[in-house]
């Protein structure tokens, strides 16, 4: 049903295709036509038809078949009565009908003339687009209502936050900025890019306020305030008595919509705008009577609206200097950037925050007669008074004036204040120094707080106050260490106050930073109090620049005044005359130059409006972390629902191979990149792995694994972190222990199996020799077989932790279950105990085939004299056995040990196996080095001969 409800709204356009572009002479006539009532749409063949629904400015039911001729002639009557008076969507259900046989609701046929109550808008000024409400008797009302519900259903209600008849079915997405969590994505304008958008006298909108509601007609919501700010309007997010005209295409009873009406808001429909602007254009002076004039009347027929009324646009325009007089001025003080030239002199001249200011003030104030001249010294504990606390903690985001204040305040109350900046080392002071000493800037502070000299006996007349300003100190890093708790000290014995500015006020470091000082936070100051002061600056400046230009600058800073202050310093080098398009611009392409996180390039990459990049922009996304945001691609593609796909499953699983074929490509790509350094395949790279997939992909977030549930409990609607990096790492973990096992195990010279033989054949059986006796046979008889199995395959303690590690699967037992901690402890200590009897071998210097041979480095540190008890300091338990049984008992003589293993090794070694063992006896002063033997493979063996039983332990090389 709300499908063909949308069809129903599309369909006049897709029949009026023919009228879509308007030749300009047509176009023109069309604006003489309707000059005089921008509000009701000059191209109305253009536009939309839907509009007409609630904008249409003919009273009659178009007889079928007969709209598209008889529009003109609408238009005409329109003229004559001199009023805009809409039609009622009721008359949209009959165009529909005209249109759509299908659809013919017979309670629309009844109402089909007059309005809907929520139609009750005016029509201000013959422009404006509102229109009186007709009356109707209820029954009809409600038969609108039943009429009206399905309408807000098709899911073109996307205006109304929260409209209250707008039900589910439509996606309801408010039109307001940023519905709830992106999902409040307009849908396209139904004709986007196919009208031309005019351009008028550069401030013919000055002084006039807009809201905008809803999907315009061929504007994107952006386009429209860019194009009402580009002509000097002003555009705010919700209507109120300033608010001249409620910018919408559409009635969908939306909160702006409903708060328009009580106010009595004109309606203005994007036509109306365009002919507007249009307007001003031929004669500018003209049209800004007319603008005027046309206010007035809104003005005369709101009275309320009477204070709103715009002032004239050139007034708004500030020029001031001549450019002579720039001229002069810049020379004067070129060398002063403006940030610094037009710094705050006094408190009154901080644009925002001035409660925060008089706190200090008041704080600062009463410092010494609360800490220093009562004597009474309070601790650090948390009061609501600002002016209790030793020490005051300016926060917020950079730019807002921070230092600023406090260094004006200092300066009002005749403080000297001493500022130490995050750039400075400010570690923690010498512990043994007790008042400080020079040297470092913690044991000056120190030094400065503690000072006595500073303290109340002091002859105040001679001596300047001093205040600490310690800015930056949520900076405060590895370098500073300690630094914190020093500063907490310092403000406790502190004979002078201390201000802490930091940016980040919720810093973990300064969670006990902040319950000794009094907690001053700073807010961004409004875009029009950043602009006013912005506006100080140019004309002192002689820059002639707009107020609207300016605000969208402040606005653009996100509270930055340090930020806008530069970026007009910028500007004034170039141009003297500074427009709104020029500050888009250069805020664009500044935009550029700004660090992109590869979560906010993937959540672009992959949004709805991910299909509207250009392919420049999908690059530099792509780009902007050529390692993660592949990884990232790869990790969520499939958790997107494809917005070409709409609900159609099969679709969505054919792009999602689609996809997943050319993550495949970018990954052979990014092989040839990484192995063979072929960075010229870079671009194919991302093209393959992050810009097709998301292209195919991009659409609303919908994990696949339960049909749109998510998959994790309470996982949230972002981006999944690129689960490869987890697991690459945990991949190299388990080789790693997986390698130094088999190494051991080759040393045990049981078996010459290569590392994957071990890995897939023998680990369950290794498994299972290691648990299986711990839990079936009694407490000591388990331990002892399970150590000697241990002993006799070179198993360590580690290399078990790794078996049972590396057995563990998801949905299968743990392998140690079912044995009883007490078993697993006394293994421990039975394996332990052996530990000092046992060989230690180097296995991790045993090669395998096709492996690098250890470095010599190693071989040389293995070759040195033993070095007694440095495994056990270490914690190593690598002690492992060189030959069978050779833990348990004492062994053979040494020169025999020594045969024996040379001549294995070299039989291991003639079969391409190199080997190289090394003996360590800690005991054993004789131990030396044996030249080794070279087998068939040309691999050196190191071995040495070692006395054992004395406590050897093999420092672990890695
Ligand atoms: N509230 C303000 N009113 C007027 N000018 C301001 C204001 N905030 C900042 N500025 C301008 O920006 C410059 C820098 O301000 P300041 O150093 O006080 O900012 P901050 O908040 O301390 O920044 P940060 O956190 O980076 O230290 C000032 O010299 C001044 O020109």
């Amino acid at each position: 049903m709300p499908q063909d409800i949308r069809k129903w709204f599309l369909k006049p356009h897709s029949k009026d295709k023919d009228n879509a572009t308007i030749p300009a002479n047509t176009a023109l006539s069309n604006l003489e036509t309707t000059n005089s009532e921008p509000g009701c749409g000059g191209h109305e063949s253009m536009g939309r038809r839907k509009t007409s629904k609630y904008f249409a400015t003919d009273k009659q039911k178009p007889e079928d078949g007969g709209e598209k001729e008889e529009l003109p002639a609408k238009r005409k009557a329109k003229k004559d009565d001199g009023k805009s008076v809409r039609s009622s969507p009721l008359k949209k259900f009959h165009k529909a009908d005209d249109d759509d046989d299908d659809f013919v609701p017979p309670s629309v046929k009844k109402n089909s003339v007059g309005a809907t109550p929520s139609k009750k808008l005016k029509s201000g000024s013959g422009r404006a687009v509102a229109q009186k409400s007709v009356d109707i008797d209820d029954d009809e009302e409600e038969d609108v209502k039943k009429t009206e519900s399905p309408l807000k259903s098709s899911g073109r209600g996307r205006g109304g936050r929260g409209a209250s008849g707008a039900p589910a079915v439509g996606r309801g997405r408010g039109g307001g900025r940023g519905g709830f969590m992106n999902f409040g994505e307009r849908k396209d304008p139904p004709h986007k890019g196919e009208k031309e958008v005019p351009e008028g006298a550069p401030d013919c909108l000055g002084g006039l306020t807009f809201v905008i509601s809803g999907t315009l007609d061929s504007l994107e919501r952006e386009e429209a305030e860019d194009l009402i700010k580009r002509h000097g309007g002003r555009v705010t997010g919700s209507v109120s008595k300033k608010t001249n005209y409620l910018l919408c295409d559409e009635d969908i009873a939306g909160a702006k919509s409903t708060k328009a009406k009580e106010l009595g808001t004109p309606f203005l429909t994007e036509d109306g705008l365009f002919d507007m602007i249009r307007a001003s254009k031929p004669m500018k002076a003209l049209a800004q009577a007319e603008s005027k004039k046309s206010v007035e009347k809104v003005a005369a027929s709101l009275p309320k609206k009477s204070t709103s009324a715009p002032k004239a646009p050139i007034e708004r325009m500030k020029t001031v200097a001549s450019p002579a007089k720039r001229k002069g001025q810049n020379i004067q003080q070129s060398s002063l950037t403006w940030t610094e030239k037009y710094r705050p002199k006094t408190p009154n001249e901080i644009v925002g925050n001035q409660q925060l200011v008089k706190q200090l003030h008041t704080w600062l104030a009463h410092w010494n007669e609360k800490f220093l001249d009562t004597g009474t010294k309070r601790n650090g504990k948390k009061q609501n008074d600002a002016s209790a606390e030793k020490a005051a903690i300016l926060s917020g985001s950079p730019g807002m004036g921070k230092t600023t204040a406090a260094k004006l305040v200092c300066q009002m109350l005749g403080f000297q204040a001493i500022e130490v900046n995050a750039s400075d080392s400010r570690g923690k002071a010498d512990a043994k120094i007790s008042k400080g000493i020079g040297g470092s800037n913690a044991n000056s502070i120190k030094e400065l707080v503690s000072n006595e000299a500073l303290s109340a006996n002091m002859d105040r007349s001679k001596h300047p106050k001093t205040v600490l300003i310690m800015d930056e100190v949520d900076g405060m890093s590895a370098g500073d260490r300690g630094g914190i708790a020093d500063l907490i000290a310092s403000i406790k014995i502190s004979k002078i106050p201390i201000i802490c500015i930091c940016n980040d006020r919720y810093s973990q470091k300064l969670k006990s930073l902040v319950n000794y000082c009094s907690d001053l936070r700073f807010r961004k100051p409004r875009k029009q109090e950043i602009a006013k002061r912005l506006m100080q600056i140019a004309n002192a400046e002689g820059l002639e620049v707009n107020e609207i230009a300016l605000e969208e600058l402040a606005d653009r800073v996100n509270g930055d005044i340090r930020m806008a202050i530069n970026q007009l310093q910028y500007m004034s080098l170039s141009l003297s005359v500074i427009k709104y398009d020029d500050i888009r611009q250069r805020l664009l392409s500044s935009a550029k130059d700004e660090d992109i996180s590869p979560f906010t390039a993937v959540d672009k990459l992959f949004g709805f409006n991910g299909g509207k990049l250009r392919m420049d922009e999908r690059i530099d996304l792509s780009m902007s972390d050529p390692d993660l945001v592949p990884l990232l691609i790869q990790e969520n593609y499939i958790n997107y629902r494809p917005s070409s796909a709409g609900r159609d499953e099969v679709k969505r699983l054919s792009l999602i191979a689609r996809a997943a074929e050319s993550i495949s490509d970018g990954d052979i790509f990014n092989v040839q990149i990484r192995r063979n350094q072929q960075w010229q395949l870079s671009q194919s790279s991302s093209l393959a792995s992050c810009i097709i997939p998301a292209a195919l992909m991009h659409g609303q977030r919908e994990t696949l694994e339960q049909n749109g549930a998510s998959c994790l409990q309470g996982e949230r609607n972002f981006n999944r972190f690129g689960g490869w990096l987890g697991k690459n790492s945990t991949m190299g973990k388990n080789l790693r222990l997986l390698e130094d096992l088999h190494f051991h195990h080759l040393a045990s010279r049981k078996s010459k199996l290569g590392r994957d033989t071990l890995r897939l054949d023998y680990f369950s059986l290794l498994l299972k020799q290691l648990t299986e006796p711990l839990r079936v046979l009694p407490k000591d008889e388990a331990v002892k077989k399970v150590v000697e199995f241990m002993n006799a395959y070179s198993i360590s303690q580690e290399d078990f932790d790794s078996i049972v590690e590396l057995s563990k699967f998801q949905g299968h037992a743990n392998p140690l279950e079912g044995i009883p901690p007490a078993v697993k402890s006394a293994l421990t200590r039975a394996y332990n105990a052996q530990s000092k009897s046992r060989m230690v071998q180097a296995a991790d210097l045993v090669p395998l085939p096709g492996m690098k041979k250890a470095p010599k480095k190693r071989i040389a540190a293995m070759l040195e004299p033993p070095d007694d008890g440095i495994g056990e300091e270490n914690g190593d338990n690598l002690a492992e056995n060189e030959e069978e049984n050779s833990s348990d008992t004492e062994g053979p003589a040494d020169a025999m040990i020594g045969e024996k293993l040379q001549s294995e090794l070299q039989s291991l070694n003639s079969e391409g196996i190199e080997v190289q063992l090394e003996l360590k006896g800690a005991g054993n002063s004789s131990a030396k080095r044996k030249p080794a033997g070279r087998g068939k493979g040309g691999s050196t063996s190191a071995e040495k001969k070692s006395g054992r039983g004395s406590g050897t332990a093999a420092k672990r090389k890695r």
